[in-house]
Order: C-alpha cells, then structure tokens, then sequence
C-alpha cells in the first residue's frame, strides 16, 4: 500500500492498467483446436472455455491446481432482522468448512479441487450500511489486499466464493447503487426470507442505498460503503488472479456483486472471469447480464460456499483435457474434411 496518498489509492491505478490477453497462446490453442478429432465447433461452448483458458493463462490449456476460495465476513446490517438464519451461522459454517461436513467440501471432493477458507475478523461486522460506511477506505483496501493473498500458494484456476449471514442484502445495494432500479429488482430471498423479514430486507436496502448516496459514483465508494468484507477480499482475488494470468470462476449473486465493482471501474476487468452457475437468487441473471456474460450452468441452487463456481469447475478441467489430450487427425490416422 502507499506510504502516502489515500489506501485506494494503488487499486485504482491497478484497475485502470490491467494486462489483456495472450495472443501468441490463444493463436496455438485456436490452431490446435482446428486439429483436434471431431467435427469443426462440435465442442461447442467447451472449445470457447479452452480458448478463454489459453488467452487467460498464456499457456496451453491445463487446470492441474484448481482452488475454490471461499471468504467469508459479518454484516451490521444483518442486526435488522433481515434473514431467517442468525448471525452466529456465518463463524459456525465456517468450522463447518474446516471439519468437511459442508456442501462445498463434498464437491472439491468430486472433482478434486484445492479449497481454503479465509475468514475476515467475523467477531467485527461491518458498519451497518443504513446508516455508516460499511468499511473506511483504510479497512477496506487492506482486506483487498488480503484478498490477493488468497492464490499465493499457486493455482491455475481459481473459483470465487462466499459465506457471510445477511450478504444477499449487501449484494443487493450494491447492484441497486451500480445499476439503478428499485430495491426490489435485487432483494430477494437468500437463505429463504420471506413476509415481514423481506419487506424489512428490501427497506434496509433502500435505506443504504439512500443513505449513501452522494457518494455512490465511484465504484471502490460503492464497494467500502455498502459492501462488506468477503466482498472486498474478493474483488482482491480477482484483481490478484488478472496479474497472476489465473482463469477465473466466479460464483452466485454475492460474488458476482463482488466482481461487478471491478467491472464498474474497467470495463475489460472481469475478461478473465466465467460466471459458474446462475444462482436461485432472482436478481443473479440480470446482474450476470450487466457484465455481458452468459453463466456456465443453471441448476437452480442458491447456496453461495463457491458451490457454483467449483462444479464449473468440473466443466472447465474437461474442457481443458479434452483439448490438450485428444489426438489431432494426423496422430489418429482419421480423415479430416476436404
Ligand atoms: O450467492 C448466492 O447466489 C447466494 C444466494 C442465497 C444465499 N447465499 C448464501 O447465504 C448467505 C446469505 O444469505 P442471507 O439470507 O443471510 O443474506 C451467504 O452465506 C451466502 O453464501 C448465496
Ligand atoms: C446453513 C447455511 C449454510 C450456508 N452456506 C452458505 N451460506 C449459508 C447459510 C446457511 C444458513
């Protein structure tokens, strides 16, 4: 961080000059892919990902160190009463995670998937974004920071996820601040509110949103206002995973939350990033739409835990297999068309 000037002051300029994609390696995975034994395209949406994995990495596509990051941080605005499950779920989920009894922990199981969990100083929530700032910007540039951290030990596909009670409310200010609209286009149930803990969740947001607002035309205001801490250390990761040439998935509406701030702030920032699966959280889809994305996969779940991102991430390890170990015509000895 900077010894002077303000704490946002270095993400700004990270944000702002991103490196873009390799076109050397993307040129060899396309002309490889002309090689490979099946009809041209056949592969559909598999062909794009190897290519986007070949741009993105700089290398011939491999996922052989995928990392599901799982954040996980407490919100003050979760003490108005707008989620049926209470506060203390988020530190006990999180032990939950450690001894492997978590949905999550079963599906970096399956498709062996590297899975760490960082949690972010849960016995301090977040201001209550009603009426304070959620993080000052000191706070909330140091947890970017510690977000980045998240792929030092090495990875070359990293899927973004999220546990913290009351988040959903705290997604749904930040769209409704980026994106405009009614709070009632982005609350939705999360974990299942409805009735009365619903009409208090759409209010809280409104009143966040309202609160904020002079000050929401710069999306790092956006995200130390009304976001919280899982979500700053996310868009750390996302941004570390860019530099680092790392693949991207990210998962339901809290990370996608979490990576529109950066795409606020540059449009190219998330050219690196996949949407893993469409969340059950109605206001997911049109937050996926306003990054220009299309989700790898719709299964109606709406758990966050990187759930999404990591069976993606089956999806992705495929499609780099299939395109790295296939036989080219040549090697199969198979008639290519004339
Ligand atoms: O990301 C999603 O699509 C998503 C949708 C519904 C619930 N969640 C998870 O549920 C928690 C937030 O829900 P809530 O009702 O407490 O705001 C948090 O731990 C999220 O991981 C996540
Ligand atoms: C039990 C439980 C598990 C979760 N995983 C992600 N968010 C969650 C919220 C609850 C309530």
């Amino acid at each position: 961080m900077s010894v002077t000037g303000l704490p946002f002051d270095d993400f700004r300029i990270l944000i702002r000059d991103l490196p873009g994609h390799d076109v050397a390696a993307l040129a060899a995975a396309r002309a490889r892919n002309r090689q490979l034994t099946k009809p041209e395209g056949s592969l559909g949406r598999l062909e794009e990902i190897a290519m986007w994995l070949a741009a993105w990495s700089g290398r011939t596509p491999a996922v052989n160190r995928p990392l599901v990051a799982v954040f996980a941080g407490n919100h003050g605005v979760a003490r108005h009463g707008i989620t049926p499950y209470p506060v203390e779920v988020t530190q006990q989920m999180v032990e939950n995670f450690a001894a492997g009894g978590a949905a999550i922990n079963q599906i970096c199981a399956t498709y062996d998937l590297g899975l760490k969990i960082f949690d972010l100083a849960l016995d301090y929530p977040t201001g209550d974004i009603t009426c304070e700032e959620a993080l000052s910007e000191r706070d909330c540039a140091a947890t970017m920071a510690f977000g980045m951290e998240a792929i030092a030990g090495g990875t070359d596909l990293l899927c973004i996820g999220e546990m913290g009670i009351g988040n959903t409310a705290v997604a749904a200010a930040i769209n409704l601040a980026l994106y405009g609209g009614e709070a009632e286009d982005w609350v939705g149930p999360g974990t299942g509110s409805h009735g009365e803990v619903l009409e208090r969740k759409i209010a809280a947001v409104k009143q966040a949103v309202a609160f904020h607002k002079d000050h929401l035309s710069d999306p790092l205001e956006v995200l130390r206002r009304l976001g919280g801490r899982e979500i700053a250390a996310m868009a750390g990761a996302i941004l570390a995973a860019r530099m680092e040439k790392i693949p991207v998935l990210i998962d339901g509406y809290v990370a996608t939350a979490a990576a529109a701030i950066l795409k606020a702030a540059n449009p190219a920032a998330l050219d690196h990033c996949l949407i893993g699966h469409v969340s059950g959280e109605p206001g997911h889809m049109r937050a996926i739409e306003q990054l220009g994305k299309t989700p790898l996969l719709a299964l109606g779940m709406r758990l966050g835990e990187g759930t999404g991102a990591a069976l993606a991430a089956g999806i992705v390890k495929a499609a780099a297999a299939c395109h790295s170990g296939m036989a080219t015509f040549e090697q199969a000895g198979v008639a290519n068309k004339g």
